[in-house]
């Protein structure tokens, strides 16, 4: 209960994957993101993807000849990837990220999503010919990282991911090796997006990220009148997330991280916690809920990187507090 994961993938001019690799206070890795859905515009019925500058390049054409969003090869991704894995770190593939293309349409785009990414960025297996941008690179599991849905949606916001989640446990179970799945929701319960599927599936790791809603946020459990605007004291929302995953979820063992943005550009206000006050909040609920913290959540690896701090990045300071 004494892990880091930390967000790369979207950082402006961010160094490549393997740097953080070298780095030994970095457990789990979600990397950033499959921002476009099948179902979306342009999709043409293949999932998109973005990393930053760690991959530029064509994208996929569809065997009838259609252009995709789904950047075809990420190689370097796919070669730092194993290098990772390599240092005893888990890599999870983030869906979402706060992209106006995130929205599954029906049960079977839901079943089928699940089929696509399991099959382009899972374990490679000799009998898929379709794309493998990441090489024969696999992933240690998938993120749901569902903040936003497109304009366009008919159904509710939360349709169709217990769905895909249920079809991933179904591939994870024809593999002897272990794979994982999280969540990213936002500190308000029940997440919009995500508390549906918590309910019904099985997630590993809910990332919970207490940077975004100032009444539930990390600030609030340091000081209880931010995010108040004149009502009842704030407080930060961890408790009332075990008592959530204790009695709404699926995985009533889903580790729940505290999530924190690693500098101050990262969010906005006073939501950025100094290592000191990060550290404080951190000893208090993880000796409060010894089984249920999983650790810490850091938005984003390149904002901790430059957020240096008595010679340490802020991702290193809390991984020294997360020990101590
Ligand atoms: C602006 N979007 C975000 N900060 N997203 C996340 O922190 N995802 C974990």
């Amino acid at each position: 209960n004494t892990n880091v994961a930390m967000y790369w993938g979207q950082g402006s001019d961010q160094k490549p994957l393997r740097y953080f690799c070298d780095e030994e206070s970095i457990d789990i890795i979600p990397i950033g993101f499959v921002n476009v859905f099948p179902d979306q515009k342009g999709a043409n019925g293949y999932p998109g993807t973005n990393f930053g500058n760690a991959c530029g390049g064509s994208y996929y054409k569809s065997p009838d000849g259609k252009e995709t969003r789904l950047l075809e090869s990420c190689p370097l991704i796919g070669r730092d990837i194993k290098y990772c894995q390599a240092q005893g770190k888990k890599i999870l593939l983030s869906l979402g990220g706060g992209s106006p293309d995130v929205y599954l349409a029906s049960d079977s785009s839901a079943k089928d999503m699940a089929d696509f990414i399991w099959a382009a960025f899972g374990p490679a297996k000799e009998d898929w010919e379709g794309p493998r941008p990441f090489g024969d690179a696999g992933v240690d599991g998938f993120d749901f990282d569902i903040e936003s849905e497109a304009d366009k949606i008919v159904g509710p916001v939360d349709f169709g991911y217990a769905t895909m989640v249920d079809r991933l446990r179904h591939l994870y179970d024809q593999e002897e090796a272990t794979y994982y799945i999280s969540a990213s929701p936002q500190c308000i319960i029940p997440d919009s997006h995500l508390s549906d599927a918590i309910s019904k599936s099985i997630f590993d790791f809910i990332f919970v990220q207490f940077y975004n809603t100032p009444s539930c946020s990390a600030r609030a459990g340091i000081d209880h009148s931010y995010g108040a605007y004149g009502g009842p004291a704030t407080d930060i929302s961890y408790d009332s997330w075990v008592d959530h995953v204790k009695t709404n979820s699926a995985n009533k063992e889903a580790k729940i991280y505290m999530g924190l943005a690693a500098a101050a550009p990262a969010t906005f206000g006073e939501m950025y916690l100094s290592p000191e006050e990060a550290v404080q909040l951190v000893e208090k609920f993880q000796s409060k809920w010894p089984t249920m913290f999983g650790g810490v959540m850091l938005w984003e690896a390149t904002f901790s990187e430059n957020n240096q701090y008595k010679g340490m990045s802020y991702g290193k300071h809390i991984k020294k507090g997360l020990e101590s």
